[in-house]
């Protein structure tokens, strides 16, 4: 029997990672005050594909409900949390969940995320604690060689404003600018004003360290906005500087990979393979569709992936106890006496390499006991 194309059965240590990441992530998130939500897998494709939420319907798992409406797999979870949040008061709010996300643009159709969504809060304030709660997660997770980039949706919006494009020709643009594309860039602008183009494809060179910071100061010297926005990066590195992380770097070509990022954005890269394992950002936006003004920021993390980097540790002793059928009992009562290790019963020994002690059961003196073999 065969599986659809992007599905995948799990075995083993991938389980085990994976619930330990998602056990790890709920005690981090309980204890920096997130409160607990799940919304259901179904839903309708409206929540994520309207004007505001901007997804594409193409890369959901859908299809027609009784009432001839679109219903959809739950393709990502920021938008539905949103939706099921937006009655509630709006005071300060932070949110963490765990479940899958299914698309078909990605890798596996299905994959496993656990996020946060900070709603109402001061807007440094909710950047710096979602970074935080990144920074804190990872640690309890043993994942300590990693990047933290970021970047702004306003710098690209903001330098092609002039250039009036209409959206799809944006849409073209933006993304031979998430694929870093300078070719592409320059084709697609070959009509438009030379100096802004110069200017776009110089920004796709535009990451590093700080020190891109300070050289787009000097740039963008008579452009206000676009100083804030550095400013803004600036401070947000700093603070995570002063906590004691120092691979950070900025991505100011970088452009939003979801519709509704309005902001900035986060990712997090495994810095072996380069695989992103967290990716967020702001998205204000997201809330106008319920008439609110606010401020919404969140990251959602990658935990398969997480679960693929995660050291195993298995520091339980393996013992295995020989029985037969007619001792399996006094194997099984023997096998509670050993709570801390993992312990097999065979009735016949096989693969000894694997385990530190093997036990049999013999019979003395007409009674049952278990020893060391
Ligand atoms: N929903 C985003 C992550 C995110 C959470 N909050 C904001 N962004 C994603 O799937 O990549």
């Amino acid at each position: 029997m065969f599986l659809p194309a992007g599905s995948q059965d799990e075995t083993g240590v991938q389980i085990a990672n994976r619930l330990k990441a998602s056990e790890i992530f709920r005690k981090v998130t309980e204890k920096r005050n997130f409160k607990a939500i799940s919304t259901p897998v179904v839903e309708y494709a409206h929540t994520f594909t309207n004007k505001i939420a901007g997804m594409d319907l193409q890369s959901m798992l859908k299809w027609f409900n009784s009432e001839g409406e679109i219903e959809v797999l739950r393709p990502d979870w920021t938008a539905a949390v949103a939706r099921a949040i937006a009655k509630q008061h709006p005071s300060f709010q932070k949110w963490a969940y765990q479940g899958s996300v299914f698309r078909i643009d990605k890798d596996g159709t299905e994959s496993r995320q656990a996020g946060i969504e900070i709603v109402h809060a001061d807007p440094f304030l909710g950047e710096s604690e979602c970074l935080l709660t990144a920074v804190d997660y990872l640690k309890n997770i043993d994942i300590n060689n990693y990047v933290i980039e970021l970047g702004h949706t306003r710098i690209f919006e903001q330098m092609i404003a002039p250039l009036q494009l209409n959206q799809k020709e944006e849409e073209a643009l933006r993304s031979a600018m998430y694929d870093k594309r300078m070719d592409l860039v320059e084709d697609l602008l070959i009509n438009h004003s030379s100096e802004i183009k110069q200017d776009l494809v110089s920004l796709i060179d535009a990451y590093g360290g700080k020190e891109v910071i300070s050289q787009y100061e000097i740039v963008w010297a008579d452009q206000p906005e676009l100083l804030s926005i550095l400013d803004h990066i600036r401070k947000l590195i700093e603070l995570l500087e002063s906590t004691g992380l120092s691979e950070i770097i900025v991505d100011l070509g970088r452009v939003k990979n979801l519709p509704y990022y309005d902001g900035i954005m986060f990712r997090g890269f495994i810095t072996k393979d380069g695989s992103t394992c967290f990716s967020g950002g702001r998205y204000d936006r997201l809330y106008r569709q319920f008439e609110q003004e606010t401020s919404a920021v969140g990251l959602a993390f990658d935990v398969d992936l997480l679960a693929q980097h995660m050291i195993t540790e298995n520091s339980l002793s393996r013992g295995c106890i020989i029985a037969a059928p007619e001792t399996h009992a006094i194997a099984e009562k023997y096998r509670s006496e050993l709570p801390e290790d993992i312990v097999d019963i065979q009735y016949k020994l096989e693969n000894e390499a694997v385990y530190h002690t093997v036990y049999e059961v013999i019979r003395e003196n007409n009674q049952y006991k278990v020893v060391r073999k």
